[in-house]
């Protein structure tokens, strides 16, 4: 969810000059008790005047293309996939220049002048990283047809800061060389297979060779030249943005010039001056250079400090205008909820150590285990959640709107959030839960008023304009006989989904970030798995009756010791 200031604020422009259409939040939100938990919040804008580059990696990609039987090496199905996503993104986020892509790797680049989300790393990682999932998932079957996406991808991302011209040219030549390197091991080893050696076999005559042997080995025992090979498979796909220059011709005859630009896809090396002197042009002087390691100290990491609460708060980007074009019902869309829930649900079965959900409207709140010990870095556990979400949000959307096509990919921004005891968490649980209630309330009135068809949105917005809950409360009743509290909890106070008991919380903190799903796991939704067995509820989670009835969800030092514990376990 946005910021509730820039609501507000927003609200208040919106107040003076236009009337408001749907779903506000109350300026009554600001003297929330619960709303000093917006200052754990943290906006990590990164450094100015650098090149950006957001790095997507798939997790378990071998295991991906093995699940889904890609042709092996190379499956130009998935790359032509990997190159209209990559589009689809790069035509979205219109500051990108430059991106890259092979195998499950993807890489975009924001010139050093991008003032896009005001430099805020985790926002433009986490919507670059949740849209490349979903246009994967949504354009699957143009490429695959009706031959099934069992494996929802789960991408991993990472944001590099490069403060000169050099840094990003070696960067993106180191990454053609692993994409180089990668492909010539794929292609001697599946052609080795292919002539009649297992796969045990193959590896092991590849063990420890060098590009120039593998070459060799590729010549004499298989017949092959690699030099002969398709360059879309050794170079990988580049996707750079142009710009050209477009007669417009105005309805009162006169013609104008207007710059637009387009993405052309192209399969280029980045380790030679052509590329950034005639295609890409730099500003500063380059040249190769083979000596890359340098360049890992300029990821920018997000560190968690250990046995914090870990929360990653996903919201849609542009809901408004998504439900609008998907005419999802007002004010709460049935649909909607539950693609949000089956989403969550699949991040809690994936991710075991995620103790706990809570999702209205367009956002989900995931909390993790405190003792977790999966490796705090922030960036690739927002990613991994919120891809994972975006990914199940549209593999589910055809089972949940039936009948309505899914127009575009949507997107999701995620957020990492730490909190340092159980009273902070649950503040900031009870801050969600009660922003739920407000617009929920707000948002059931208006749209009662509206399609009453006595009152236009404008009138409608003037009748509520500074009403408190027991005024709302009271236009219900007295105007179309609803007890507001008869209304469905569904809607009242979101849905939350949490680990069924101290038993399988504990066992998840013994699976850390267990990939196990499988094809058959991902078609049914939910697992019989004692482990990650999860259960919804829409009930009050701002009072203390839900948490004293669940003592396991947040933790005693009962569990702290298993936890202590768990450094037996072989990770
Ligand atoms: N009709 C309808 N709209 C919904 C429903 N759930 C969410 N929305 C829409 O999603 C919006 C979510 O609010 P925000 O997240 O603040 O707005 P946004 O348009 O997503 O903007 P950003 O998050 O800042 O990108 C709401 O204002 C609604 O317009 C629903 O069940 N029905
Ligand atoms: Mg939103």
């Amino acid at each position: 969810m946005a910021y509730i200031l820039r609501k507000i604020l927003h609200r208040r422009l919106l107040e003076i000059s236009f009337p408001r259409t749907f779903q506000i939040t109350l300026s009554k939100m600001a003297k929330s008790k619960f709303e000093y938990v917006r200052s754990f919040e943290t906006e990590d804008k990164l450094d100015p005047r650098h090149w950006i580059v957001v790095a997507l990696q798939c997790r378990n990609y071998d295991r991906f293309s093995e699940g889904q039987n890609l042709k092996r090496p190379n499956d130009l199905r998935f790359i032509q996939l990997v190159e209209a996503s990559i589009k689809a993104v790069m035509e979205d986020f219109k500051e990108l220049v430059l991106g890259y892509g092979f195998a499950g790797e993807f890489n975009f680049v924001f010139p050093k002048s991008t003032t896009l989300y005001k430099r805020r790393g985790p926002k433009l990682l986490t919507n670059l990283c949740s849209l490349m999932a979903s246009s994967l998932v949504h354009k699957w079957p143009n490429y695959f047809g009706s031959e099934p996406l069992c494996f929802p991808p789960v991408i991993e991302g990472t944001v590099h800061l490069f403060p000169d011209d050099q840094a990003l040219r070696d960067y993106m030549t180191q990454r053609q060389l692993a994409c180089h390197y990668c492909n010539l091991y794929n292609t001697v080893f599946w052609a080795l297979v292919l002539q009649g050696h297992t796969l045990e076999d193959a590896a092991d005559v590849l063990k420890g060779t060098r590009e120039s042997e593998q070459n060799e080995i590729l010549f004499s025992k298989c017949n092959m030249n690699y030099n002969k090979e398709d360059d879309v498979f050794k170079k990988g796909s580049i996707a750079m943005r142009t710009w050209k220059q477009a007669t417009v011709s105005g309805p009162d005859g006169l013609t104008t010039h207007r710059n637009h630009s387009c993405i052309i896809n192209m399969y280029k090396d980045f380790s030679k001056d052509h590329f950034w002197k005639e295609e890409f042009l730099l500003e500063q002087p380059t040249k190769a250079n083979a000596k890359t390691s340098y360049l890992k100290a300029f990821e920018k990491k997000i560190a968690l400090l250990p046995h914090t609460w870990i929360v990653v708060r996903i919201d849609g980007k542009g809901f408004h205008k998504f439900s609008e074009r998907h005419k999802f019902a007002k004010p709460n869309d049935d649909r909607s909820i539950e693609l949000m829930n089956k989403a969550a649900l699949k991040v809690m079965q994936h991710f075991p150590d995620v103790v706990l959900s809570y999702g209205q409207s367009d956002e989900y709140s995931f909390v993790i285990n405190r003792y977790s010990k999966m490796e705090r870095h922030g960036n690739k556990i927002m990613s991994s959640i919120v891809s994972l979400f975006a990914a199940m949000y549209v593999y589910n959307w055809n089972n949940v709107f039936e009948n309505v096509t899914l127009e575009y990919s949507p997107a999701f921004d995620a957020r990492v959030v730490l909190y340092p005891n159980n009273s902070c968490l649950r503040d900031y649980l009870s801050w969600r839960q009660a922003d739920c209630h407000i617009n929920n309330m707000y948002n059931t009135c208006f749209w009662m008023l509206v399609q009453s068809g006595n009152y236009s949105r404008r009138e409608a917005e003037e009748k509520l304009r500074g009403t408190v809950s027991k005024d709302k409360r009271a236009i219900l009743l007295n105007e179309f006989k609803r007890d507001y509290d008869a209304e469905d909890a569904l809607y009242r106070k979101g849905t939350i989904l949490f680990r069924h008991d101290c038993a399988s919380s504990t066992t998840s903190l013994k699976t850390t970030f267990n990939l196990s799903y499988a094809c058959d796991e991902l078609k049914k939704g939910n697992s019989s798995n004692e482990a990650y067995s999860v259960v919804k509820e829409h009930t009050d989670i701002i009072g203390d009756q839900f948490w004293t009835e669940r003592p396991w969800l947040l933790g005693t030092e009962q569990c702290a010791k298993t936890v202590d514990d768990l450094d037996n376990f072989s990770q």
